[in-house]
Parts: C-alpha cells; sequence; structure tokens
C-alpha cells in the first residue's frame, strides 16, 4: 500500500487527478470507477480543466459508480446518477450511457444489483476504482460489519452515515435508508485502487484502514489485501496515522 500525505486538500486533488490522467493517457478508454460524495469532486474538477485547457480526452472513458440510494430516481438531484451526470459525464464530454450507476428505484433490487455486476464484467472489469471513506470506515456504502467478500447488493445505510449525509438533503429525514453498493469483494477486483481523503474528521477511519487490523469493523482495511492501492491524504486526514511522514517499511509494495 502506497501512502501519500500532503500539506492540503488541494494538494490531495491535484496528486490523485495526475495518477488519473497518467492512467487515461496511455488507456484513454480506461474502465474508471467513480465515487460520489464530497472527497472526490476536486479530481473530477482537474480532469475537467486538463480537459479543456490540455486536451485530455475523456470521451472514451468508461464509467462505474460505487453506489447508488434506493428510491431515488435518476432525476433526482440528490441522487448519485445526477451527481455523475453534474461532475462527471458533462464536464468529461461523456455520453450518459458510458456512466453506469444501480438502479435504485427497480421493484427487484436484487435484480438490479446482480445486473450491475454483470454489466462491469462485460465491460472488462474496473481499471481504476476512485474511492472515498466514510467516518465509519465505509467505503460505497459497505458499512462495519459488511462481509469481507460481499458482492453488489441492497444494504441498510448505518445512522452515523445517514447523519453524514444529511448536509447533502434539505432535512436529516429526506436521506434514504437503503443503498445499493458494489461489496467489497466487487471491488477488490479492480485492479488498481485509489482511496483520497481529506480532513480531520477522516483520520480515525484512516488510520484504522490503513494501519489497524483487517476487520470488518472498518470496512476500507480491506484494502490492504489489495497489491495496487494507493491512498493520498492531507496533513489532517493522516494526524491519527502513527507511520505518517516516515517511510512505510511496504510503501510501494
Ligand atoms: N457512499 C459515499 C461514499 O462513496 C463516500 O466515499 C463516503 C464519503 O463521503 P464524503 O466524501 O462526502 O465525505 O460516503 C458516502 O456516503
Amino acid at each position: 500500500m502506497d501512502v501519500v500525505v500532503l500539506p492540503t486538500a488541494a494538494d490531495v486533488a491535484a496528486h490523485a487527478a495526475g495518477v488519473v490522467a497518467d492512467r487515461i493517457a496511455a488507456q484513454p478508454a480506461l474502465v474508471l470507477g467513480v465515487a460520489t460524495g464530497s472527497s472526490p469532486v476536486g479530481i473530477y474538477r482537474e480532469l475537467a480543466r486538463r480537459r479543456r485547457e490540455e486536451g485530455l480526452d475523456l470521451s472514451r472513458l468508461e464509467c462505474f459508480a460505487l453506489d447508488e440510494y434506493v428510491g431515488l430516481p435518476g432525476h433526482d438531484p440528490h441522487s448519485y446518477a445526477a451527481y455523475l451526470r453534474r461532475e462527471v459525464a458533462d464536464p468529461f464530454g461523456l455520453s450518459a450511457e458510458r456512466v453506469h450507476v444501480p438502479d435504485g428505484v427497480r421493484a427487484d433490487l436484487e435484480g438490479a444489483a446482480q445486473d450491475y455486476e454483470q454489466s462491469i464484467a462485460v465491460a472488462g472489469g474496473i481499471d481504476l476504482q476512485i474511492l472515498g471513506i466514510g467516518t465509519n470506515g465505509h467505503i460505497g456504502f459497505n458499512e462495519p460489519l459488511s462481509a469481507l467478500s460481499s458482492r453488489t447488493r441492497v444494504l441498510a445505510l448505518s445512522a452515523q452515515t445517514r447523519a453524514d449525509n444529511a448536509r447533502f438533503f434539505d432535512a436529516p429525514d429526506d436521506v434514504p435508508t437503503h443503498c445499493l453498493t458494489q461489496g467489497l469483494g466487487t471491488i477488490l477486483e479492480a485492479r488498481q485502487l485509489l482511496l483520497v481523503a481529506q480532513g480531520e474528521r477522516k483520520a480515525q477511519a484512516v488510520a484504522a484502514a490503513v494501519e489497524g487490523p483487517v476487520a470488518a469493523r472498518c470496512p476500507a482495511s480491506v484494502l490492504q489485501f489489495h497489491r495496487r492501492t494507493t491512498i493520498v491524504v492531507d496533513e489532517a486526514a493522516a494526524s491519527r496515522l502513527a507511520l505518517a511522514g516516515h517511510e512505510r517499511p511496504d510503501a510501494g509494495a
């Protein structure tokens, strides 16, 4: 696991966007896993800037969301489908059919989950998965106690996650109670993982993910099993890492 600690959130976005841009330059038809939430927004804006100002071709990407709320149709501005239209498809010049999102309004949600796994497989698997991390250590919406080998499925959101995400909604009760999320096993199959975290409120989760035991109480700790994972954090998010700022024994491994 590579851990990169940088002074500010802006530095995190710039560095992570550089990692993604280098992969896209080498492989324009990259299959890119796109996280939602606030953490990756700076990456998407920097990639869009490089498209506008430097001619980076993003039009051949195929993108897959990590997760979606159950019960929010794609035209609801709070849905992750809408987020990805705003932050990824439109600014990247990508047609809508190149951005895949689990269907959280289908009556048969288990069927929607299986179809989503199938669509990732048809695309040839995810080359590079961008990840954020929840304050409780979740990735995607895999809440604590998710099976480390789980696949895309319906899950109830924890009270903490609903409270954390209430800031994106008009009222706390508007936050959906359930989601469809790629599983931890699904995420581990991506060929490369890139997790970004900014701010002190993520420090505990980052420390548990990077230095804690691999344990269901911190779903992101499963990333320790992946052979090609980079974690890019600002100093605030790194503040509880015992080894932050030191040469890590396995850096780059
Ligand atoms: N489902 C999303 C995750 O994919 C995201 O990485 C995480 C952190 O969110 P944020 O980046 O807004 O802090 O929680 C959200 O609920």
